[in-house]
């Protein structure tokens, strides 16, 4: 079993971090500013050119800052070492470094930025004082409050958060060293999580496994983030008997989600099969008072944790939502707060350059014209950091993904983000990025130690595996650069539960200030909405379909229906496709059959149901 020490010991004292600061030195005044080929909505276009023809006004923060005209970047190998040497953002407590040499903006552009991030830290520092930072739901933002609960506004809310985290280390122990057991299991103790939850609810722990669970972990964990049947079998039938001895943490902030209610029904389900009692085996991470909370409280589970109202989900992983399943797995959680706390500590700073979040931000706006122009492509070069950029894809894009700005004008801002790892994407389409269509910058993610020290070794004169990985991230942050793809460099010592804590904070906070820069709520996510109701009516229409179908399927003889005739039936000729769709599907899962035709040419195929139902009938 794997050692207990480190879980949940006591985080170093955290001191405040330093910085090299530079004086402010001259760049060229020229940069690139590649237009974008295939914008994505006219919005963009229109906010870009005018952005372009016309001089920012910067008391109006939905105004775009335009770049310089261009001659393409700085190619002298001199003067970029100097860019180099002079922008070098270090965290020496953390060790991590961030290189922005390879992004072109000028010193106009940041000079013509500033009033803008002045504005963005207020911002954020209104958001930490307990501001409603977002005024749509009326909510407090306070995720930052998780890693220093000193800093929550009030006496409550700190005592809630430490009270929480001490729950969550307390139980995990007592899981780990098998205090608290299974009900049924031969093992005598749990051995697997099995955590049920989506979005933020799952992204942040599946990233956080990958990168810090240890190989043998006291308990391993495996996820159900989906309503997909076939993948939710899969998992269950790869734990086989050992869902006995399986923890299943069900993780949802609202505690409503359909696709986190319909993995916990079917875990249910498998308990039940098993001859196994769910309740003893769950565990609930979620607001209180919600339909989960009432529910594992109302059947007795083996705990529950809660999801603050002031925590949106993707930026949870501090939270029990995180904390939770990586203490369960042997990850020495405050050390992850405590790594996540300094790097909250030096985005304090107002100084633009000492900012790590907001030269972040910086890079982010000068690379995508402030309107999303182009995407962000994230390459760790680790396997364990594989799913980062996944991670960060609901971080970003949900966070900035929006229609309209915070004076309702339609701005239809956001900043793709996509990528896996190097070197394995160089033989995927790094082809394409540097050849081909030019519409992303890149951020490169270095890990200086190569593996535990001691275990090295050559594998030709001069040469290890590790160098490698190095030359090949070099080799294509040169390539990339050379036609004048821009890219950003971050480098951490080692994968740690303090440098991910870092890394977590510190795009949390880039998120934060490059919202404000663009003038959006970053803690809202109204579209997310559209396609949940779309969806339920979907599944709405499909009960009247079934219905429509079980009466003809009743009859004596059955009376096969057309698809127009269903959709008459109906009093929904409209939604006729969807019908059409919702038969077919039903006919791939023996839920229908198809009497004549086949479903490859709609307008011919004759429906009924195998079994009539007359309680449906009278219904
Ligand atoms: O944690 P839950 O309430 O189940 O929500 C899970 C996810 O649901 C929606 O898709 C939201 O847009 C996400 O931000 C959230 O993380």
């Amino acid at each position: 079993m794997a050692s207990l020490s480190g879980i949940c010991s006591s985080s170093p004292s955290i001191k405040s971090q330093s910085s090299i600061t530079k004086p402010f030195v001259s760049l060229r005044k020229d940069s690139v500013a590649f237009p974008s080929r295939f914008p994505r909505t006219p919005s963009l276009v229109q906010v870009q050119s005018v952005a372009r023809e016309m001089p920012a006004d910067l008391s109006k923060t939905n105004d775009v800052v335009p770049k310089k005209a261009n001659k393409g970047l700085e190619k002298d190998p001199r003067e970029l070492w100097q860019r180099y040497v002079d922008w070098l953002y270090q965290h020496k407590e953390l060790g991590l470094y961030l290189d922005v040499s390879r992004v072109g903006f000028t010193d106009a552009f940041v000079e013509e930025m500033e009033p803008r991030f002045q504005a963005a830290f207020k911002a954020v520092e209104e958001l930490e004082k307990g501001a409603i930072a977002n005024p749509d739901e009326g909510r407090m933002v306070g995720h930052y409050w998780l890693r220093n609960a000193k800093l929550a506004p009030n006496s409550f809310l700190r005592t809630q958060i430490e009270n929480t985290l001490d729950a969550v280390c307390k139980f995990a122990e007592e899981v780990v060293s098998g205090k608290i057991k299974p009900p049924s299991s031969p093992e005598g103790r749990f051995t697997s999580i099995l955590s049920v939850g989506i979005g933020g609810s799952a992204l942040g722990p599946q990233f956080v496994a990958e990168a810090l669970s240890p190989d043998n972990p006291p308990l391993k964990i495996r996820f159900i983030d989906n309503t997909d049947p076939a993948g939710i079998d899969h998992q269950i039938a790869q734990l086989g008997p050992e869902l006995a001895s399986t923890l299943v943490v069900v993780i949802s902030k609202s505690g409503g989600t359909p696709e986190t209610r319909n993995g916990l029904l079917e875990v249910q389900k498998a308990f039940r099969d098993a001859g196994l009692e769910f309740a003893k085996q769950g565990v609930a991470i979620t607001q209180e008072n919600s339909l989960l909370d009432n529910t594992a409280r109302i059947e007795g589970w083996l705990a529950r944790f809660p999801m603050f109202d002031w925590v949106g989900g993707r930026t949870s992983e501090m939270s029990a939502v995180g904390l939770l399943p990586a203490a369960l797995q042997g990850i020495n959680v405050r050390e992850m707060l405590a790594g996540a706390s300094l790097m909250d500590e030096a985005n304090r700073t107002t100084v633009l350059r000492n900012n790590p979040a907001a030269l972040l931000a910086l890079c982010w706006y000068w690379a995508s014209d402030g309107v999303g122009s182009k995407d962000m492509v994230v390459l760790p070069y680790k396997d364990s950091l594989l799913l980062f950029s996944r991670y960060l894809q609901q971080l970003v894009m949900e966070s900035l993904g929006k229609e309209f700005d915070l004076d309702g004008n339609r701005v239809n801002q956001g900043l793709s983000v996509y990528g896996n790892k190097g070197s394995t994407d160089q033989h995927a389409y790094i082809q394409q990025l540097r050849e081909g269509v030019h519409n992303f910058f890149a951020t490169f993610i270095e890990v200086l130690c190569d593996r535990p020290p001691g275990h090295d070794w050559e594998l030709e004169p001069g040469v290890t595996c590790g160098d490698y990985l190095f030359g090949m991230l070099q080799g294509t942050r040169s390539a990339l650069y050379a036609n004048d793809r821009e890219s950003i460099t971050v480098t951490v010592q080692e994968v740690t539960p303090r440098s991910v804590g870092a890394l977590i904070a510190l795009y949390e906070r880039a998120v934060g200030i490059y919202a404000s820069l663009v003038n959006i709520n970053a803690y809202h996510q109204p579209g997310v909405e559209a396609g949940k109701k779309a969806a339920g009516e979907v599944l709405a229409l499909q009960k009247r379909v079934l219905a429509v179908l079980n009466e003809a399927s009743c009859k004596e003889p059955v009376e096969p229906l057309t698809i127009d005739e269903v959709a008459e039936r109906c009093h929904a000729p409209e939604d006729i496709e969807m019908i059409y769709k919702i038969i077919a599907h039903m006919a791939a899962n023996d839920r229908a059959l198809i009497a004549e035709g086949s479903c490859g040419s709609p307008r011919s195929i004759k429906v009924f149901l195998g079994e009539c139902n007359v309680d449906e009938m009278y219904a």
